[in-house]
């Protein structure tokens, strides 16, 4: 086989195991260099007027390339980082160092696809080798799925019957990686460290978990060293509790850790310990995140579109004042509160937490939808485009869910979830609690009685 001189961009697959698209690229590689753009548009306001990059993302993110940069040292490689538009940035580097091919992990955002192609034309002499490094399942063997007319039930019927097999981790020989590829990024907008270090939160906050393949495996390890896995259904809708479920999202979502690495340790586990309802539902929450995936790829960019999935938008307001209480934590709803302060300052809620928050904005506050998935992007560390911007349609009654939509009574809620008011409490929800709106439809002020 020829090889050739090679760049590897790193993007949502910051780790050196189980890269498939890493590995597809070492095998024809001569010399490799290897690179990761931070994406200027994630630090500029949207449509929703929010940046997409929050500082609790960009502290996971940078810990994941340290980390990366660390492991690429010790092989003797370097991590270059650069700043700026994408497209331009590569195609700058492939053609100031005669790149002879470009390696990455396909990416499943539409954004992001729309990128690729941008290089693929621009770049019409250079190789590309690309795979799906972030799935369960391969491309082949979705292809078939009718996505937008399986309800997730369906699907995971369908993947779960015999022979969808979920393929083994692929083993890269890392002490054999081909010999390093010099190259200058500095005159390609360098990541202004300095800059970033500016977004990053207090010190007191503590992160949830650390970013990084090492700390990902670390974590992995633990979780399944103990018997959390086998008690994970009748844990996993607290709404508090380190242990109560498996934490994996941040590190699936920046590629620290791959799906088929964790569904590989889950079936070691069972053999082990014995499968049960628990170490099943783990699988069954994968499921989502692989059916989400492979759902927004077919979706493109209607995935953020306010309609989703229906034919006819859904009946909703904007109202400023509202979005801002409910993103601060200052509703008249302590539940809602303690969760939304919890994710302003550890960028990490409940899966319970996020569905109850998420249709009050829909259905108490009637916001528009959007604009609470934008505020999701924003603070996340497990930030995802399809895991959020799916689950938000599915809750605003424009995605999949075959019932169209979910409305949580928030009452109920908290005395289900939160008996003793313990969370409530320790997030302090119930702190100086206001009202909706402090001025009426004709926007007189309104009266404090
Ligand atoms: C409005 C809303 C927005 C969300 N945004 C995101 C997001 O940006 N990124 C993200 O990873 N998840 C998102 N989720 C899904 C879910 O809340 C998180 O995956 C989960 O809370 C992460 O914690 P965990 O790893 O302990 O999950 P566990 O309960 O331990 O689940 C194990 C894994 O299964 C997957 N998973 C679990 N629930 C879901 C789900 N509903 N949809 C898709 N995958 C799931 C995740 O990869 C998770 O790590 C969102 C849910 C809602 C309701």
């Amino acid at each position: 086989m020829s090889l050739y001189r090679s760049l590897f961009c790193f993007s949502t697959d910051l780790r050196l195991t189980d890269n498939l698209a890493l590995s597809a690229l070492i095998s024809r590689s001569s010399d490799i260099a290897f690179v990761f753009v931070f994406d200027e548009n994630s630090f500029k306001p949207n449509y929703f007027q929010q940046t997409s990059m929050g500082k609790h993302r960009l502290a996971f993110l940078l810990q994941s390339l340290e980390d990366l940069s660390g492991q690429l040292n010790a092989l003797g490689h370097k991590l270059h980082l650069c700043y700026g538009e994408p497209v331009k940035v590569i195609t700058d580097i492939v053609d100031a160092f005669n790149i002879e091919q470009v390696g990455y992990s396909q990416p499943v955002g539409w954004n992001e696809r729309v990128s690729w192609q941008k290089l693929h034309t621009r770049l019409s002499e250079t190789r590309f080798v690309s795979q799906w490094s972030n799935s369960l399942f391969s491309e082949e063997q979705i292809k078939g799925v009718d996505l937008t007319s399986f309800s997730f039930s369906q699907f995971r019927r369908h993947v779960e019957a015999k022979p969808f097999a979920v393929s083994k981790c692929c083993q890269t020989w890392l002490g054999d990686l081909p010999q390093p590829l010099m190259i200058d990024t500095q005159p390609f907008q360098q990541a202004d460290s300095d800059k970033l270090a500016r977004l990053l939160p207090h010190p007191e906050t503590t992160p949830l978990v650390l970013g990084g393949e090492k700390s990902a495996q670390a974590h992995l390890l633990n979780y399944f060293s103990q018997s959390s896995p086998s008690t994970y259904k009748a844990t996993r809708n607290e709404l508090d509790g380190f242990e109560n479920s498996t934490k994996f999202s941040p590190f699936l979502a920046i590629g620290n850790l791959s799906a088929r690495q964790i569904w590989a340790a889950l079936r070691q586990y069972e053999a082990i310990h014995g499968a049960n309802d628990s170490t099943y539902w783990i699988g069954f929450e994968l499921l989502w995140r692989e059916y989400f995936h492979w759902l927004t790829l077919t979706l493109g960019k209607h995935v953020f579109r306010f309609k989703g999935m229906k034919t006819t938008p859904p009946l909703t307001c904007f109202l400023p004042e509202r979005f801002t209480k409910w993103c601060q934590g200052n509703t008249p709803f302590p539940l809602v509160n303690a969760c939304m302060k919890q994710l302003n300052a550890t960028g990490y809620m409940s899966n319970r937490g996020r569905q109850i928050v998420a249709s009050c904005l829909v259905n108490e506050l009637r916001v528009d939808w959007r604009y609470g998935a934008a505020y999701f992007e924003h603070q996340l560390i497990d930030y995802d485009v399809a895991s959020n911007w799916c689950n938000w349609q599915y809750i605003a009654g424009v995605g999949v869910d075959p019932r169209g939509g979910r409305h949580f009574n928030i009452a109920k809620q908290a005395q289900t979830y939160d008996p003793n008011n313990r969370f409530i409490q320790l997030w302090q929800g119930d702190k100086d609690l206001c009202s909706l709106d402090s001025v009426d439809a004709a926007d007189w002020p309104m009266s404090a009685e």
